[in-house]
């Protein structure tokens, strides 16, 4: 041990490897696979790996279910190349923007039958690196040096485990909404994001506090979109917290609701296309929401808060908090910021992922 990577790091490096475009090995019980992200392959390691055998795609049964393939795995399908299929090929099957224009990507041969435990494994880690969540699967007898090598029995668990975090520091920032403001900051062990707590005066550990766990939304937050309520829904929230003279406020880099930037941008672009927030982060594969709110509830204990007044419109948060053993004793309610640009998105959200009008 001691100088050895932890398997954290390890993952911590697979997931830089895979924004690189490198690929990484993957050791399961019964094989061994070279895993690469569709998203940063480039032509000549695709080469490469194609001259090592037969490479197959695999994609969640989300994004099969828009391309009419069979997941035959349930939540992923594992599609065979046809000759010849180029990098730009893999791409187009990947990424959604051209379904419209290009609808005919297949048919698309899906295979049933075998273990595609480390297909999961290399999709959870591509959606991790915050890529499109498609890779490239080549089981090999071994594998080049030099590549980075997961154990797939350890890290499949560790990467449905919370990470601990460590609260680096502290330290006090006066707001336009409330003088007496300090700001937390807390460091996942995994080399994941950092969070951020605000906290608004000395909250009474032993009362409910005022909190709002905010996801963050660069294009909302900073740039004032009008495509969202999430920067009103922030300055309101902080607002309130400075009236009553107490609170907490968690900022959780978990942008795009856990998808990050640039594949909110890709949705953003689909629903330029005609579809609605839930629909484009299906047709890219994802879930409607892949944010784990375990991380916010492990905050507020390490904050000393055991129970929240929680502001939201969003029962599954509610849900998730008390899931994590915290006490939610109030609703509060965050209506703030309506456009005509996020009208539709707003209801779509009540519609769909029972958010309250
Ligand atoms: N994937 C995706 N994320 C979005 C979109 N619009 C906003 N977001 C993200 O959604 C998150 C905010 O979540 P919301 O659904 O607005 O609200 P909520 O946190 O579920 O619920 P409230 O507590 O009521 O605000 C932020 O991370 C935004 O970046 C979108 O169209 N697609
Ligand atoms: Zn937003």
């Amino acid at each position: 041990m001691a100088l050895t990577p932890t398997l954290s790091e390890t993952l911590a490096r697979a997931r830089a490897d895979l924004r690189m475009g490198l690929p990484v090995v993957l050791e399961g019980a019964e094989r061994l696979a070279l895993v690469a992200a569709i998203e940063t392959l480039s032509p000549a390691r695709l080469g490469e790996m194609r001259r090592l055998g037969e490479p197959e795609l695999a994609l969640t049964a989300r994004r099969a279910e828009t391309l009419k393939a069979r997941a035959y795995d349930g939540d992923l399908a594992r599609v065979a190349l046809p000759d010849g299929a180029s990098a730009d090929w893999l791409r187009a099957v990947a990424d959604p923007k051209d379904d419209l224009r290009r609808p005919m990507k297949g048919p698309l041969l899906t295979r049933r039958g075998g273990d595609a435990g480390l297909e999961r494994l290399a999709i959870r880690l591509a959606k991790s690196a915050r890529l499109l969540p498609a890779a490239l699967v080549l089981t090999v007898a071994d594998a080049p040096p030099g590549l980075t090598w997961i154990d797939a029995e350890t890290a499949a668990p560790h990467l449905d485990a919370l990470p601990e975090l460590e609260h680096v520091v502290t330290a006090r920032v006066p707001l336009f909404h409330a003088e007496e403001a300090r700001l937390h900051i807390f460091r996942p062990e995994d080399g994941s994001d950092e969070h951020y707590a605000i906290e608004i005066g000395r909250p009474d550990r032993a009362q409910p506090v005022l909190a709002r766990l905010h996801s963050a939304c660069f294009t909302g937050d900073l740039l004032g979109s009008l495509k969202c309520d999430c920067g009103p829904q922030l300055n309101a929230a902080l607002g309130k917290m400075g009236e009553e003279g107490a609170g907490v406020l968690l900022y959780l880099n978990q942008e795009g609701r856990g998808i990050g930037l640039a594949n909110k941008m890709r949705a953003y672009a689909l629903q330029d296309q005609g579809f609605d927030t839930v629909e484009a982060n299906h047709r890219l594969g994802f879930e409607d929401d892949e944010r784990d709110f375990r991380l916010g509830a492990q905050i507020l204990s390490r904050l000393g808060f055991g129970s929240v007044r929680l502001l939201t419109n969003n029962p599954a948060k509610i849900a998730r908090m008390e899931e994590c053993g915290l006490s939610v004793t109030e609703r509060v309610p965050l209506k703030v910021g309506e456009t005509r640009f996020n009208h539709h998105y707003l209801l779509t959200k009540a519609a769909k992922s029972g958010h309250l009008l």
